[in-house]
């Protein structure tokens, strides 16, 4: 699903109007009936709700007019706030014009603001992808008249006075809203964590948009969905042997955090990987062999960190992160691993840290290696704090362009650049998920989907991803998010990935 910007957005309505000989008028028709009807069908709305519709002077304000119009056909009491303005949009006057006669209309009065329940529930059709700069005056004033309210506030397209597709100063007025309904695709405002107080929970309504122009349209930027991952998992040939898929091995565990190099090792094998040997300090190899029967295991000589790295020859793919430390001896491991491993790499946690302390160690790095950093890890590798959201992902676009490596930044909308410079935001998941060892897991996912000879190391990410957050979304209804366990995550890879073997 691709990501658009406002100004892609507008050229795809007038591509769309073109292509199926409709007015705007029509699309804003269809754009407000969807609004209106998911309206109906998830607020379950009553008829003794009082319902605010806030209308600004362009199409936004249009759609609202609409779903006001609809609403109180429907029989609702609805109250209709314009934004003074000294000019509106052509649909806006239209829809003005078609108002019902018992639908009372009234102007904002900045003195005599409307006087909003916070039982209420309040439509904000203010402003959308029109919006040229921050809020100010009127309309800075009702916005916060609005969230001051306590109202439940469902936002038209965009919460009013937030960018679809940039950043704005701290402190602006932007409307939080509970619910956004946009229309057909995703706007990269909703996936940055910066603005979840402001878009709430999001929703795409169908609108019919033209496909070809979506096809024509160009983007790095890519929201992942379930039925664009089905069918990229291959299915198991019926003669597979281990061999089929890869001989893999874990560097990971130090003294004290051997369960990490667990987890992963667990995770790698759910996720399928032929053969794993995991590499830990000779503390962890008992304990090992009894948690992962399944996976061979290399001690190292030292007791509680990794000094020596193995031949490499027999692995299909190299992981190394989980529990690892920092430690002087660990670092040569890293160092060796990155100038002589001619497989792929899957590099994580402290090994990414040992990267950021070492950012000599960064040059070595393969292309095509995939680094899976959080926020502050990642910090640590690029060496500088991130202005904000827009900046954390240029500067992840910047980093996997110049290393030539696939860089993970994780968070609620993972987001995955590639060294073609696309960014791809997974879409599974839930906050369960922030627990310790929830990352190792990801880990030894990822590092069984790239010993997998069949598969790109960018449907390997994509995949992992894909199944990571799924895996934890099985798990949910048997944990809650409180009670979901990294471990539990490990349990639902399997059916996550069965259902991506099937179109
Ligand atoms: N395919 C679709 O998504 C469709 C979307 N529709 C709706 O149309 C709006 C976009 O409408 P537009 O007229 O371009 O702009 P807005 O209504 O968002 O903004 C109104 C108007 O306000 C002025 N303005 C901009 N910034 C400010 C500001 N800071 N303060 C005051 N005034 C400002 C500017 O002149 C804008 O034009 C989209 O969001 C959808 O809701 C269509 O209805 C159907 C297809
Ligand atoms: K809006």
């Amino acid at each position: 699903m691709k990501l658009l910007s406002a100004a892609q957005t507008h050229a795809l309505d007038q591509a769309t109007i073109k292509a199926q000989n409709i007015s705007s008028i029509d699309l804003m028709e269809r754009a407000a009936n969807a609004v209106t009807d998911w309206l109906f069908k998830e607020l379950l709305l009553d008829y003794d709700t009082e319902i605010h519709v806030c209308c600004g002077p362009g199409n936004n304000g249009g759609d609202g007019l609409v779903v006001a119009r609809n609403l109180h056909r429907a029989g609702y009491p609805v109250r209709l706030w314009l934004l003074p303005a000294a000019r509106h949009s052509a649909d806006f006057t239209h829809q003005q014009h078609q108002l019902p006669a018992g639908l009372a209309v009234q102007e904002v009065n900045p003195d005599k603001l409307p006087d909003i329940a916070a039982t209420a529930m309040v439509v904000d059709a203010l402003f959308g992808t029109g919006l040229s700069r921050p809020l100010e005056g009127d309309a800075a004033t009702l916005v916060r008249h609005l969230n001051a309210s306590g109202a439940t506030v469902v936002a038209v397209d965009m919460p009013s006075g937030l960018f679809a597709d940039a950043p704005q100063p701290a402190g602006c007025a932007v409307v939080q809203a509970r619910y956004t309904l946009s229309f057909e695709l995703p706007k990269l405002a909703f996936l940055l964590p910066q603005n979840a107080g402001f878009v709430g929970d999001w929703r795409l309504l169908p609108l019919g948009l033209d496909a070809q122009a979506i096809r024509e349209a160009k983007t790095n930027l890519f929201f992942v969905t379930a039925d664009e991952m089905r069918g990229r998992f291959p299915e198991r040939p019926k003669f597979s042997h281990k061999g089929t898929f890869g001989h893999a091995l874990l560097l990971a565990g130090s003294q004290g955090k051997i369960g990490a190099a667990v987890l992963a090792t667990q995770a790698c094998l759910r996720g399928g990987v032929g053969l794993l040997t995991t590499r830990v300090p000779a503390v962890g190899y008992d304990i090992l062999q009894i948690s992962a029967p399944e996976a061979m295991c290399l001690a190292d000589p030292a007791a509680d960190f990794l000094t020596e790295l193995p031949d490499l020859a027999p692995y299909a793919a190299v992981g190394i992160g989980p529990g690892l430390g920092q430690q002087d001896g660990t670092r040569e491991v890293l160092r060796q691993l990155l100038t002589t491993a001619e497989v792929p790499l899957v590099i994580d946690a402290d090994a990414l840290n040992l990267l950021g302390a070492n950012p000599e160690l960064q040059s070595l790095l393969p292309p095509g290696s995939l680094l899976t950093p959080h926020p502050k890890e990642f910090e640590r590798l690029v060496g500088e704090p991130a202005r904000d959201d827009y900046h954390r992902l240029e500067q992840l676009r910047s980093f996997a362009n110049h290393t030539g490596c696939y860089c993970v930044l994780k968070g609620a909308y993972t987001a995955l650049a590639t060294p073609a410079g696309h960014i791809f935001f997974n879409s599974t998941g839930n906050p369960g998920m922030a627990t310790g060892g929830s990352g190792d897991v990801l880990t030894g996912l990822l590092l069984a989907l790239h010993a997998d000879q069949r598969l790109s190391p960018l449907d390997a990410a994509l995949l992992g991803l894909h199944a990571h957050g799924r895996a934890a979304d099985l798990a949910l209804p048997h944990t809650g998010h409180a009670g979901l366990l990294a471990s539990d995550i490990i349990r639902f890879i399997g059916p996550a990935l069965s259902e991506l073997e099937i179109l």
